[in-house]
């Protein structure tokens, strides 16, 4: 039978976003960025991998608060297996951040005002230190290719309200919490995580996007965990090293990744997902 072609409506480093009538059809590329830059060479399955990775956490989530799936089978055929036909919401402009770990952006932050996103923390933090407990940290959401620049809880107030601010602080360090726990079980740690929420049409918070997979958060193998020193991410760090030592300046395009790189990166996608997930890929 005629199946209607879907439009695209976003192109994301890594991930399409498409209109199917009044649902929204999300794909996952087999794309892999580092140091924000998209390797040219595709990681076969990776789109796969995280997007059932991400329907597992759906499902896992589902007592926390409802969710943007409507089925993670009936998308196209040419996206079947890494694309979710989900609801269209009316997204929330603020970039739900919840962070376990201090690195990265909120490192920088912190050395410079004590403080991430308005939370003051205490002194002497370095880079990769565990927090006293998971914090809240939002950010604006900047426009493509700009760093997100984070903002207080008192602007998140601002632009939706104190009810929802809490509402949005509580379900995030919730998200975090339940994945955070479930992954250090499994030799795991998910140091941070950016979720993305929306408004259904009757006023309900939605858990919409991607959930807890490497490329919205990130994963550190726990027993390498040395606060002090760089973290060593779980999927991106064999490609990170490989590429640096090619001498590859950021600025240019990616460097082509060997077939033994492409190999080793997919291995660590099959192995987060048969970690958390407890089934076979
Ligand atoms: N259920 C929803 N309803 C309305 N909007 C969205 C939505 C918009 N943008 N994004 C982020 C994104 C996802 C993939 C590719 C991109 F380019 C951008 C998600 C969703 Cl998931």
């Amino acid at each position: 039978m005629y199946l209607a072609p879907v439009e695209l409506l976003h192109s994301g480093k890594v991930r399409d976003l498409y209109a199917d009538g009044d649902d929204l059809i999300l794909v996952a590329s087999d794309r892999v960025s580092v140091y924000d830059v998209i390797l040219p060479t595709p990681i076969p399955d990776k789109g796969r991998i995280l997007t059932q990775l991400s329907v597992w956490w759906f499902d896992q989530l589902g007592d926390l608060l409802p969710n943007h799936v409507i089925s993670a089978t009936d998308v196209p055929p040419e996206f079947a297996g890494r694309a979710i036909r989900c609801r269209r919401l009316q997204m929330v402009p603020v970039e739900c951040v919840a962070r376990g770990y201090l690195t990265g952006g909120g490192l920088t932050e912190y050395r410079a005002t004590g403080s991430v996103s308005g939370v003051s923390l205490p002194a002497g933090l370095d880079e990769a230190s565990r927090l006293p407990e998971p914090i809240f940290t939002p950010s604006t959401k900047a426009p493509a290719g700009q760093h997100d620049e984070p903002i207080s809880f008192s602007a998140v107030v601002e632009t939706v309200g104190a009810e929802t601010a809490e509402r949005l602080r509580e379900i995030t360090l919730g998200v975090y919490e339940r994945g955070a726990t479930l992954a250090a079980e499994r030799g795991i740690i998910i140091a941070d995580t950016k979720i993305e929420l929306g408004w259904a049409p009757d006023g309900t918070l939605v858990l919409a996007d991607e959930v807890l997979t490497p490329d919205s958060s990130r994963f550190w193998p726990a027993d390498s965990w040395q606060p002090g020193r760089p973290a060593f991410s779980f999927d991106k760090q064999f490609v990170r090293d490989w590429a640096a030592g090619t001498g590859w300046d950021k600025r240019a395009p990616g460097p082509e990744l060997p077939d033994d790189m492409v190999e080793r990166t997919r291995a660590r996608y099959v192995e987060i997902y048969e970690r958390l997930t407890g089934k076979p890929w």
